[in-house]
């Protein structure tokens, strides 16, 4: 039987986690299901974000459906002590480098987003954000005490040429399957880290993978051309960082970030872990006002890439999507449902 380990976390998290979770009894399928704590709610429990015996549960699954984490009550602990830094140890412990990012438009909600419906209808972006290196996790890092008393704060941006090629493979190998067309994006003219990662990328295109249409953008241009006229797009292949930043944009041309899922993928048979993009939003938790959509198409990617089941992943995805026809809308959305209720409206559709 397959293994999926719930880690709700802090914030929204366990509130659009639990809609998902709904979902999966719905569903009725030979999955076993089981939770942890993360996060801020471990650090609460066991003075650590991560704890060992969650880690090694979550490399014992099939798949990991995180919530989100983080908030202002533990943003004053040491900084490997904080939420934020157990998702880069779990991202790390898993190896999951290749972070898929559909930016999609449903049809109903191509007036949700702050850009003119027509720059919106039919969005399709697949973005491949390298998760586990870059500035995220390179070293020397800190914040020193220079002689002078002045306080000096680093973080090395690196790049190995297999970190590079391992997470280009995947964005050709999916392009192949779409629309056929990569963009890459970096800042090969300001940093020796993007100059390598365009001949990196280069060099494997050119070796294996010649029927896909290769183009390279620069990072601040490509943030433009995101609010200019983002159909240009099919897959946007980029580092950690600058997928971090680029994806949440995009999050505005579906209507809203609550709508945003990702699955993080390793190697081939490795667990996957899949999570909204979007963070604990602590304005907004405990209200019961989150959008459960993000988390409900993350389970879907888990569904499909790592469960085994893909029939019930698309009927996730047709359930999100027809009660988003129906005028199923969250505050986020312009609508006036809770998360419970939009849960209620997606359940009705599975
Ligand atoms: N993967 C993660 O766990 C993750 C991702 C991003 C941020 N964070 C953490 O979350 C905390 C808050 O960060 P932030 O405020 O910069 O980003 P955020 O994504 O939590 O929130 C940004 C804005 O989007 C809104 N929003 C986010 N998700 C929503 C949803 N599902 N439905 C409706 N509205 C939603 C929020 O209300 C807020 O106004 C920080 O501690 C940050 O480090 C965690
Ligand atoms: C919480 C943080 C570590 C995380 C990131 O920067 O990767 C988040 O913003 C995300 O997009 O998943
Ligand atoms: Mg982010």
């Amino acid at each position: 039987m397959k293994k999926l380990l719930l880690l709700p976390g802090d914030g929204i998290g366990p509130e659009v986690t639990a809609v998902s979770r709904r979902l999966l009894a719905a569903l009725a399928l030979d999955i076993e299901v089981s939770e942890g704590l993360f996060g801020g709610a471990s650090i609460d429990a066991h003075g650590v974000p991560l704890a060992d015996a969650v880690k090694a549960q979550a490399l014992a699954s099939d798949a990991v459906l995180m919530g989100a984490v983080g908030g202002p009550q533990w943003a004053a602990q040491d900084y490997d002590k904080r939420p934020e830094a157990g998702l880069l140890q779990l991202r790390a412990a898993m190896d999951v480098f290749a972070n898929l990012r559909p930016a999609r438009c449903f049809a109903a909600l191509a007036d949700a987003s702050s850009l003119k419906p027509e720059l919106v209808a039919g969005l399709d972006i697949l973005f491949v954000r390298e998760l586990v290196g870059g500035v995220y996790f390179g070293q020397p890092r800190g914040i020193e005490t220079l002689p002078n008393g002045e306080r000096r704060g680093f973080n090395t941006q690196s790049y190995t040429s297999s970190e590079i090629r391992r997470v280009a493979r995947v964005a050709f190998e999916l392009a192949r399957g779409r629309g056929g067309r990569v963009c890459s994006v970096e800042k090969a003219n300001v940093m020796e880290s993007g100059l390598l990662w365009r001949e990196e990328v280069s060099a494997l295109h050119a070796a294996d993978y010649p029927d896909v249409a290769l183009s390279h953008m620069y990072a601040d241009n490509c943030a433009m051309q995101l609010a200019k006229w983002p159909a240009q797009f099919d897959v946007i292949l980029t580092d950690n960082l600058f997928g971090d930043i680029l994806s949440d944009l995009a999050g505005m041309l579906t209507g809203s970030l609550g709508m945003l899922p990702s699955a993080a993928l390793g190697a081939a048979d490795a667990p996957g872990l899949y999570e909204p993009i979007h963070g604990s939003a602590p304005d907004i938790a405990g209200l019961g006002l989150a959008n459960p959509c993000a988390s409900v198409l993350s389970l879907a990617m888990a569904l499909r890439h790592s469960l085994g089941e893909p029939g019930a992943a698309a009927r996730v995805e047709a359930a999100v999507e027809a009660a988003l026809d129906a005028g199923a809308r969250t505050r986020d959305l312009g609508g006036t449902l809770s998360t419970e209720a939009m849960g209620d409206a997606i359940l009705a559709g599975v």
